[in-house]
């Protein structure tokens, strides 16, 4: 068999180690061969690619951050206008099966290219943790475990000076790293985009914490989160030419708004890609490789239109239709278990 396998989307740790499971399996266990698409969906759209052998540079990526592949966004209009150029591209190669790595978007295309009759097999990747049908996706732990040091770092210098700190995580739709790194930080309060937030809440229970004379104050906001709509307005950033909302800063935003109506001394630290790059944690090394190894065994199984999954400490598949059906965002529940450290 020939096997074609692409990393789209945002980079995240770990997707090196997918690779190299999939072409290590693809090879030794099955004697297929297996092309790499350069650039994501781009890379199918213009032909261009590389042959992927298990040597020693391969075998080397395991620990190594971002994609030997590389990674872009298209249009998906123009994605989908080029769904001939596409099939062209797979037949040209011989292609019989591809697996693209990436999150949601990356995703939606290929179950629609699944459904167009282009056999694939899906593995979830993001910091974010935002997809369904799986308990995590590899990044996700890699990305907590820098936010988390990050907070823990926070603590000493904001003790120091009596400050609050506002702490930025990625997580656009959903607020997986802010609660988890909130917990593990031990946070005095997270704010995600699950959860519009009211800046008068936020400053009392600041005002109470300092009140009560405890010496600081660790917040942690996601990227993607909101204020109540009465609360405050936030800078309006548009779209992107991906649909993507451009943020514009919500805990510096926040941030100001603290000292303007109490008038303590805040201080913002947005960790951005900082989360995103280096070598993946020995948890998302493990997961990533499971999935690659999955996701070869289920191309050579004929088990097409589907994604592995984390459930439980078993790997699955499931169906791509399911998985991007919707995001999977913090519940009610898992915040409220939070809030028991808020204040
Ligand atoms: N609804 C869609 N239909 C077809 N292609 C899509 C769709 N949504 C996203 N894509 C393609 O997947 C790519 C990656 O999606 P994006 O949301 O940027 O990253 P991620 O895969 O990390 O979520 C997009 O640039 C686009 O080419
Ligand atoms: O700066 P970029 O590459 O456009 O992407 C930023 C976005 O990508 C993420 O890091 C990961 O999202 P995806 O995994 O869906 O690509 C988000 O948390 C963030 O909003
Ligand atoms: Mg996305």
């Amino acid at each position: 068999m020939r096997i074609g396998v692409l990393t789209g989307g945002g980079d995240c740790p770990g997707l090196n180690a997918v690779i190299r499971a999939v072409v290590r399996t693809s090879e030794v266990r099955y004697g297929s061969t297996v092309v790499g698409f350069r650039d994501g969906w781009r890379g199918l759209l213009e032909d261009r690619k590389q042959r992927l052998r298990f040597d020693e540079r391969v075998d080397q990526i395991l620990d190594r951050g971002g994609t030997i592949l590389g990674t872009a966004r298209v249009n998906p209009t123009i994605l989908r206008e080029g769904l001939d150029t596409i099939k062209q591209t797979l037949d040209d190669n011989g292609i019989d099966v591809l697996i693209p790595i990436g999150g949601e978007g990356t995703l939606t295309a290929a179950h629609w290219l699944a459904e167009s009759g282009v056999p694939g097999v899906g593995v979830p990747k993001t910091i974010d943790n935002d997809i369904a049908c799986t308990d995590y996706t590899f990044g996700f732990n890699t990305a907590l475990a820098i936010a988390t040091e990050a907070i823990d770092r926070l603590h000493t210098t904001a003790e120091s000076h009596q400050r609050v700190m506002l702490v930025e995580v990625m997580g656009r739709h959903a607020g997986w790293i802010a609660l988890h790194a909130g917990l593990a930080g031990g946070a005095h309060l997270t704010i995600i985009p699950e959860q519009p937030f009211d800046v008068d809440e936020v400053c009392r229970m600041v005002k109470s914490r300092f009140q009560r004379g405890d010496s600081h104050f660790i917040c942690v906001v996601a990227e993607g989160a909101a204020p109540m709509p009465e609360s405050m307005t936030l800078r309006e950033g548009g779209f992107d030419e991906f649909g993507h909302k451009r943020f514009t800063g919500v805990a510096q935003q926040l941030g100001a708004e603290i000292e303007k109506r109490i008038g303590k001394d805040v201080r913002t630290t947005v960790l951005g890609h900082v989360q995103r790059g280096g070598t993946p944690t020995a948890y998302d090394r493990v997961l990533a490789t499971r999935f690659g190894i999955h996701a070869a065994d289920a191309a050579h199984a004929g088990e097409h239109g589907k994604m592995v999954a984390l459930d439980g400490t078993d790997v699955t598949l499931v169906a791509l239709a399911d998985a991007v059906d919707h995001l999977k965002t913090v519940p009610q529940d898992r915040y409220d278990e939070a809030a028991a450290f808020f204040g």
